[in-house]
């Protein structure tokens, strides 16, 4: 008989001062991070980095940064499709922000959106930025222990480019806000005002779990396309999609990991039974890739990666 309780989304504790890399803490949260992403493709991250006066001056700053006029966002552009700013009937808006691990690129973003300067903009947008690629590399450092691979950390981690993405969910009832889909990133952390609608697929059942974090000082953790396929399918990507159930306001802020240059399944992550799965790829030409094909179709289509460069 199968089990009558839904599965829920797992917390991971990051708060304990003690974890620290070879801590007995350090070792059971990596254990609890992996298994998560093994078999959800996503988790809570618990820290205690946000207090509440930082989370209204994060969520403050994006609504000063949205209450601009449309020209002026408009000069956030990018070479990529759907990033810059995207605007789409009426009810979703996003403002990209590319190389996010830089005071510098925070800087520049500023004062192109206020060009007689935004002290407290720039500092609110880096110090969130710094603490979600702060855990992010936490969290990488412990799967590549995990399997062992933590040779590569290092050289993983100083490859990674972040992209800061702001999104604004209008207030529209009953609403699919942002449609299904898996992030083709190596991997995304997410934070949200007060407002719920992300919901998050948990199992291969159509089933639908809302993300409604436990505190002010939570995070969602996805392992997304790129993370699949490093993983040689040990890690599952979290499907997900927003779904606008209140008529408020929903602000998010997502840490989009991507890797410079070429990743490849570690030789360790091979074996006979993981025969290999996916070629070597250049992370940023799949990204182009599957964003040119989304521009032309006009609408959100999944593109796994097995499709690009699957054996
Ligand atoms: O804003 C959210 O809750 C989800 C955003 C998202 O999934 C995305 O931008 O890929
Ligand atoms: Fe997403």
């Amino acid at each position: 008989m199968g089990s009558l309780t839904e599965p829920k989304i797992p917390v991971v504790d990051f708060s304990k001062e003690e974890l620290k890399s070879g801590t007995q803490a350090w070792l059971s949260t990596s254990k609890q991070v992996c298994s998560a992403l093994e078999e959800y493709g996503c988790f809570i991250v618990e820290c205690n980095d946000i207090s509440l006066d930082l989370h209204n001056k994060i969520f403050d700053s994006a609504k000063e940064l949205y209450d601009l006029p449309t020209e002026v966002k408009m000069k956030n552009t990018s070479e990529y499709p759907f990033r810059g700013h995207v605007a789409r009937a009426n009810f979703y808006e996003s403002l990209n922000i590319e190389d996010a691990g830089h005071l510098e690129s925070a800087q520049k973003f500023t004062s192109l959106m206020w060009p007689d300067g935004n002290a407290r903009f720039c500092e609110n947008m880096h110090k969130i930025a710094s603490i979600m690629g702060r855990l992010n590399e936490m969290v990488i450092r412990m799967v590549f222990e995990s399997y062992s691979v933590e040779k590569y950390s290092d050289s993983h981690i100083g490859s990674i480019d972040y992209l800061l993405r702001f999104s604004k969910y209008k207030e529209a009832k009953d609403h699919m806000a942002l449609p299904i889909h898996s992030d083709n990133s190596f991997s995304t952390i997410l934070y949200q005002n007060h407002v719920n609608g992300l919901e998050v697929q948990l199992k291969d059942d159509n089933k639908w779990t809302v993300y409604d974090p436990p505190s002010r000082s939570c995070f969602i953790y996805f392992a997304a396309e790129a993370f699949k396929a490093w993983s040689n399918n040990r890690i599952r990507p979290c499907v997900h999609r927003v779904f606008m159930n209140v008529n408020d306001e929903r602000y998010t802020l997502a840490l989009f990991a991507f890797q410079k240059g070429e990743i490849r399944v570690p030789d360790e992550l091979v074996d006979d039974e993981h025969p290999l799965k996916y070629k070597p790829f250049n992370h940023l030409d799949y990204l182009m890739t599957h964003l040119k094909q989304i521009y032309a179709s006009d609408k959100k289509i999944d593109y796994p990666i097995e499709a690009y460069c699957g054996i």
